[in-house]
């Protein structure tokens, strides 16, 4: 069964931690934490200080995604404010082998994510490295916006690398335009963790948004 994660980008930040808790309580798997820098992404969001004053509102865990540049500068703050899983973007760190590592080295999965554009190649010489795989299906830096339909071309291509290398177990992940009809189209196409921002938090009922997603 799909893992799904919220993504906070779509809370109402004025009362994050109370909208963290409704997401656990309507059944929510994994937060999604999503860090922008104003650089790497055109949006700006919150960084460690404001993650580890929401860290006690629930016990699942914080999946951090980075989208910042340089993130191998930051990456044990994130983990000091509580990420219990943190995805660096291969476009934003020239040196993604050691910036995996040094994210291992701290103790936490690794996860590399794709900018749209941005080809499968790139993961060749890390994929054994890593715990997660994370396919944006739109250019990331805000919610709301319309699934790329070519990602499900890639999402395929993804799970045949990972099959052929013997990685069946390494997550993939979605991030962007998850809703009801694309998460049925992701699953199929070989995707296990789906990210949702406005399908869960532009709901009313949570709890029936996110098994609309299951
Ligand atoms: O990383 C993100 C944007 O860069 C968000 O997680 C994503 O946009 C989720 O929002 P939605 O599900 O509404 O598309």
């Amino acid at each position: 069964m799909a893992i799904i994660a919220p993504s906070i980008l779509s809370a109402d930040f004025a009362r994050l931690g109370d909208e963290i808790k409704a997401a656990e309580q309507a059944g929510a798997d994994w937060i999604h934490v999503d860090v922008m820098d104003g650089h790497f992404v055109p949006n700006l969001t919150f960084g460690p200080p404001v993650i580890a004053a929401v860290r006690s509102a629930t016990k699942l865990p914080f999946d951090v995604h980075l989208m910042i540049e340089r993130p191998e500068l930051s990456i044990p703050s994130y983990a000091a404010a509580g990420a219990d899983r943190i995805t660096v973007h291969a476009e934003a760190t020239v040196h993604l082998h050691r910036t995996i590592q040094q994210i291992k080295d701290l103790g936490l999965p690794a996860g590399v994510a794709l900018n749209p554009g941005t080809p499968l190649s790139v993961l060749e010489h890390v994929l054994g490295d890593v715990d997660l795989v994370l396919i944006m299906t739109v250019n990331p830096g805000f919610g709301g916006q319309a699934f790329i339909e070519e990602s499900l071309n890639k999402l395929r291509q993804l799970r045949k690398m990972l099959s052929d290398r013997g990685l069946d177990h390494v997550h993939v992940q979605v991030d962007g335009g998850i809703n009801s009809t694309t998460a049925k189209q992701v699953v199929e196409a070989g995707a296990n963790v789906l990210v949702a921002g406005n399908a869960v938090f532009g709901e009313r009922d949570r709890a029936a948004a996110i098994a609309a997603l299951r």
